[in-house]
Parts: C-alpha cells; sequence; structure tokens
C-alpha cells in the first residue's frame, strides 16, 4: 500500500482543533469537512482522466475530464458519512455507495451490518473514507470487499492512522494486486490497549452525531 501523509500547515492546524477535546460536535463536524476537502485534493491526483476536445471564445483547445465509469466514493458507516460532503463537493459527479461496518469494543474485529454498493465494480476507481485507521481491520475488510466486487484502483482517505494499523493492512491485503493508497492527515504514536489511536480524536462517531 502507497501511504501518503498529506503534510500542509492547514491540515496540521485544522486536525489540532479536532484533537482537542474542548471542540464540540458542530465545530468538529465543520472541521472535518474542511480536512477532507483539502485530503480529497491530495487523494485525487491520480483521479482517472480522458481528453476532452472544446472551444474557448477564442478556440480550439484540448482539455480533460473525468474519465466514465465515474469514481465511487465508499464512505464507512457511521464516521465516514462525516467526510461525506467535502468529498462530494470535490467530486460532484461521482457515485456514492455505502458500507456500514463497526468495531466489536472488546474483540476490536469488525462486522459488517449495512451493504449498499453496486453489485459491480469492474474497473472503478474507489475513494474508501473512514476518519479512522486504528487495527487496520474494519480498512482491510472493505478494501477486500470491493475489490472482490471488481475495484481495480482503491484509495483510502484517514484523517488519522496508527501505524500499527497500516502494517495490518498492508499485511492483510499482501496477496491483491489492485493499487491501493492510503491518504491520511497524519499517522500517530501507537494504539492504547483499548485500540484507541494515540494521541488521536477519541471516538469519531460519537464526536461526530453524539454517543449511541
Ligand atoms: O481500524 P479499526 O480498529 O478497525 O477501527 C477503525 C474503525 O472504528 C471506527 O468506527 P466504529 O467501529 O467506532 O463505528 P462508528 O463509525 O459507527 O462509530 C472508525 O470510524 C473506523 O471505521
Ligand atoms: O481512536 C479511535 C480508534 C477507532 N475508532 C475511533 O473512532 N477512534
Ligand atoms: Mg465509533
Amino acid at each position: 500500500m502507497r501511504v501518503e501523509v498529506a503534510n500542509h500547515p492547514l491540515i496540521a492546524h485544522k486536525l489540532t482543533y479536532l484533537r482537542d477535546k474542548r471542540t464540540d460536535s458542530p465545530t468538529f463536524r465543520r472541521l472535518t469537512e474542511e480536512l477532507v476537502t483539502l485530503l480529497a485534493y491530495e487523494a485525487t491526483r491520480d483521479v482517472r482522466v480522458e481528453p476532452f476536445a472544446i472551444e474557448t471564445p477564442v478556440a480550439a483547445t484540448q482539455g480533460i475530464k473525468l474519465s466514465s465509469p465515474k469514481p465511487l466514493i465508499v464512505p464507512i458507516l457511521r464516521a465516514g458519512l462525516g467526510m461525506l460532503e467535502g468529498m462530494v463537493r470535490l467530486l460532484p459527479s461521482a457515485e456514492v455507495g455505502f458500507l456500514g461496518m463497526q468495531r466489536n469494543e472488546e474483540t476490536l474485529e469488525a462486522i459488517t451490518y449495512a451493504n449498499r454498493l453496486p453489485d459491480d465494480l469492474s474497473g472503478r476507481q474507489c475513494y474508501v473514507i473512514d476518519p479512522m485507521l486504528a487495527t487496520g481491520g474494519t480498512l482491510a475488510m472493505a478494501i477486500r470487499y470491493l475489490v472482490e466486487r471488481g475495484a481495480d484502483d482503491i484509495t483510502a482517505v484517514t484523517l488519522l492512522a496508527a501505524p500499527e494499523g497500516i502494517e495490518a493492512v498492508d499485511r492483510a491485503l499482501s496477496d491483491l494486486s489492485v493499487p491501493i493508497t492510503l491518504v491520511t492527515g497524519a499517522i500517530d504514536e501507537h494504539l492504547n490497549e483499548q485500540g484507541y489511536i494515540v494521541p488521536g480524536l477519541g471516538d469519531a462517531g460519537d464526536r461526530l452525531y453524539g454517543v449511541v
């Protein structure tokens, strides 16, 4: 997996406020959206395009446009929903599929409880969005699922990632030959015994939407 940490002072600034436990839900949601816009710019560097001929008021010229089939954005519910608006703003013609996944708080294993994706993803470029890559179990399962359905180019966008989780995703997907990229706002220090990213930001889903 290719890993890119989006180094930018604005990203570091917004992440600092996002991490702060005093930041309330409305501010957390707004910062998440703003961060996604910056990360999505980085993550879409290799979005597929094709030549497109146009005429300006002055002359004919050759431009480019997004190729078909259009990219598929896959937010992992629940916390990934907080990143959807920012991602769609940058890729308004993309389609959106949903995966509902939840980590068991004791075993830290992910289960899939909802799935609304096109059956056939052959030739699709997919952007998986989820704020947190902790043990990596959720992301590895999501990516394998998309590849089994035919996706042939996957970029995951996260706000934070743990080094242990990145390694685990790499190991878990080592048999796959499709290009996989991770674009993240920061790689934190480590995971604690409860599987939380340290220093992290706590539970992203709860901070976005409240404790359920
Ligand atoms: O890398 P992992 O160890 O698998 O953990 C990361 C997952 O945990 C969080 O979701 P959570 O299970 O809390 O669900 P939620 O979005 O509904 O809060 C987060 O949004 C990731 O999906
Ligand atoms: O630190 C963590 C780890 C998993 N999920 C979160 O929301 N936060
Ligand atoms: Mg959660």
